[in-house]
């Protein structure tokens, strides 16, 4: 395991190294900054030293001009550099992002079936986020703190190195005190923080239920439980507040007795060297005293931010460092019917426990298989199986007599198309739902999709065609033509293979015409799995696989076993598939 440094420079490194041109400006731009912030105590230096020994004169200025230059060019470098700052963390963070993005997606099933998306965004937004500070403010300010805070140091040896020496010790200490007053202060602020969220999470919910409390009469309970939570949330913000109120006396009293110490070093040292040391001098150190505190405090401030950075990359690296179960194979598969076959496939989502069991049967090219099974049989299983979302335990899976796993697995997902029951739409135009965002595929493509799935009257119906938008989750669409859309996705890609879980719900007579037409199309010419919950699907199938626990209750031409009084399937038939199967 690297350590933090290492992992800091190798982040570094990866990610502003394509773009070290402009993180070399950004770190001149920001040494400029620096110089002239340490410029204008000596030109106010200049300034009263000259008023001093000569009075008013047309000297003073131009000095004055001076500094005022000197401080319209500091503004103007300080704005330069945080725009190029943005920038550079930007174009780094996003790359990071698009990397850990791609990186998760050629992540196997077990892995996404095992973290929520909430985690997932937490980690790939919320960590490169935090890491998206740590490039555009945390590296380059505390880079800009540290050369500051040196450059003012050398800015009073330069002076007199008791001066130097003095303020040193005098940094050292104030910066060493605040780590160790805010590391006291944050157990505080933490508990207030969470008292806070659990009472907006608790304000939440019930706003969420307020019918069911009320219809319920469960409001007098509910605000006792408000009570309750406030009256936690008071003491612990007040503690904070207290702990936060003791720290800033601390703070201001160590931050007077710094100028005390710098106004007794000024007089010390122009009681011994009047002409070197003159009041100017003392007013500048004064000055450089103010600008000591401000990288003082940020310095402390990133040490913090350092240690939630640290915490961000670590989660960033282990994402990165874990690979998928599933080897990625070469072979590719030919266009139209494929014939897919199980060959004594057992599988089960852990060792021990098998889903499916001893496997074996073969579709065709150009056949359809029928599934059949109550809930949990495995049928959902099996259809993932054929996608490689998982590998066997025993046995294996073959299309066209090639074992999935020597096919690329990309090359293997463009050749099946799938269809669940629930069917996912996002809130995007009709074109970019079809086309899963690719936008070089030609609208001639799209539209025949519509119109073979059945869908050219809804389309007619669109006020902006192809650029309609969807609703969130596809929200003003009814089932059937969330159903059909699905449908048109797979026209588009022409697959070999179909996989369709049927949805289990009763749609209307109407929708269901359609389907049964459009299902029609679907199927020609292509090899298909369909987990049947309807009656007219079976009868498409040509071979029936009855699931039982996982194991193959009952496998054979649907006819044969239809006619065959004694079969379980015929019992099916009889007396229909979702009360038997519910
Ligand atoms: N990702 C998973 N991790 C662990 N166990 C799982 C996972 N998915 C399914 N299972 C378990 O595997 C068994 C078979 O599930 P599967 O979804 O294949 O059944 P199904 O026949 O398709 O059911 P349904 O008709 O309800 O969709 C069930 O016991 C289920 O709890």
């Amino acid at each position: 395991m690297h350590t933090p440094f290492t992992r800091y420079i190798i982040l570094l490194s990866t990610y502003l190294k394509p773009q070290w041109r402009r993180s070399l400006l950004l770190g001149l731009l920001i040494l400029l900054t620096i110089g002239l912030q340490l410029l204008s105590p000596q030109i106010l230096k200049t300034f009263i030293d000259a008023a001093l020994a000569h009075g008013v004169s047309s000297s003073l200025l131009l000095i004055a001009l001076a500094f005022l230059a000197v401080l319209l060019l500091k503004q103007g470098l300080s704005i330069a550099s945080t725009y190029l700052g943005e920038y550079v963390a930007w174009t780094a963070t996003n790359q990071l992002r698009s990397d850990l993005i791609a990186h998760c997606l050629t992540l196997d099933h077990a892995f996404h079936s095992s973290h929520t998306s909430g985690e997932m965004i937490e980690r790939v937004d919320g960590d490169v986020n935090a890491l998206a500070n740590f490039f555009s403010q945390l590296f380059f300010q505390l880079f800009s703190n540290v050369l500051l805070l040196f450059g003012i140091l050398i800015m009073f040896f330069r002076i007199d190195w008791r001066a130097g020496l003095g303020v040193t010790l005098y940094a050292a200490f104030f910066l060493g005190m605040l780590i160790i007053l805010n590391k006291r202060l944050i157990p505080y602020w933490k508990a207030q923080r969470q008292a806070s969220a659990d009472f907006y999470g608790f304000l939440g919910e019930r706003l969420a239920g307020v019918e069911d409390i009320r219809t319920n009469g469960a409001v007098t309970a509910m605000m006792r439980r408000f009570l309750l939570l406030l009256r936690t949330w008071f003491p612990l913000t007040y503690r904070a507040r207290m702990m936060d109120a003791r720290f800033s006396i601390v703070n201001f009293t160590t931050i007077a007795a710094g100028f005390f110490l710098i106004f007794l070093l000024g007089a010390y040292l122009h009681g011994l060297y009047p002409t070197e040391v003159t009041v100017g001098t003392i007013i500048a150190m004064y000055n450089y005293g103010l600008m000591l505190l401000e990288p003082v405090w940020a310095i402390q401030d990133h040490i913090q931010d350092l240690q939630q950075v640290e915490a961000c990359i670590q989660r960033v690296n282990e994402l990165l460092l874990m690979t998928s179960a599933l080897q990625d194979g070469q072979r590719t598969l030919s266009d139209g019917a494929l014939k897919l076959a199980f060959r004594d496939v057992t599988f089960g989502y852990t060792e021990t426990q098998p889903v499916v069991q001893d496997i074996a049967l073969t579709v065709e090219p150009g056949k359809v298989l029928g599934i059949v099974g109550r809930t949990g049989s495995g049928k959902t299983t099996l259809a993932r199986l054929v996608f490689r979302f998982y590998d066997p335990q025993h046995g294996e899976v073959c299309i066209n007599d090639i074992p999935l796993q020597e096919l690329s697995i990309r090359d293997l997902r463009q050749h099946i198309g799938l269809i669940t029951q629930e069917v996912q739409l996002f809130h995007a135009s009709v074109r970019d739902n079809l086309t899963f965002f690719n936008p070089t595929i030609p609208d001639t493509a799209i539209l025949s999709a519509l119109h073979e799935s059945g869908l050219g009257v809804w389309y007619q119906s669109l006020p902006q065609g192809l650029e309609s938008r969807l609703g969130p989750g596809g929200e003003g669409l009814s089932a059937g033509q969330a159903q059909l859309l699905a449908f048109a996705r797979i026209f588009l890609i022409n697959p070999g293979i179909v996989v369709l879980d049927e949805a289990s719900s009763r749609l209307d007579p109407i929708t269901e015409r359609l389907l049964e037409q459009t299902m029609e199309k679907l199927l020609a010419g292509r090899t298909a799995i369909i987990i049947a919950h309807r009656l007219t699907t079976v009868q498409r199938a040509h071979d029936i696989l009855l699931l039982e626990d996982g194991k193959i209750g009952e496998y054979g031409a649907r006819e044969a076993l239809a006619s065959n009084p004694t079969s379980r399937f015929a019992q099916l038939l009889k007396h229909g598939l979702t009360e038997v199967l519910a």
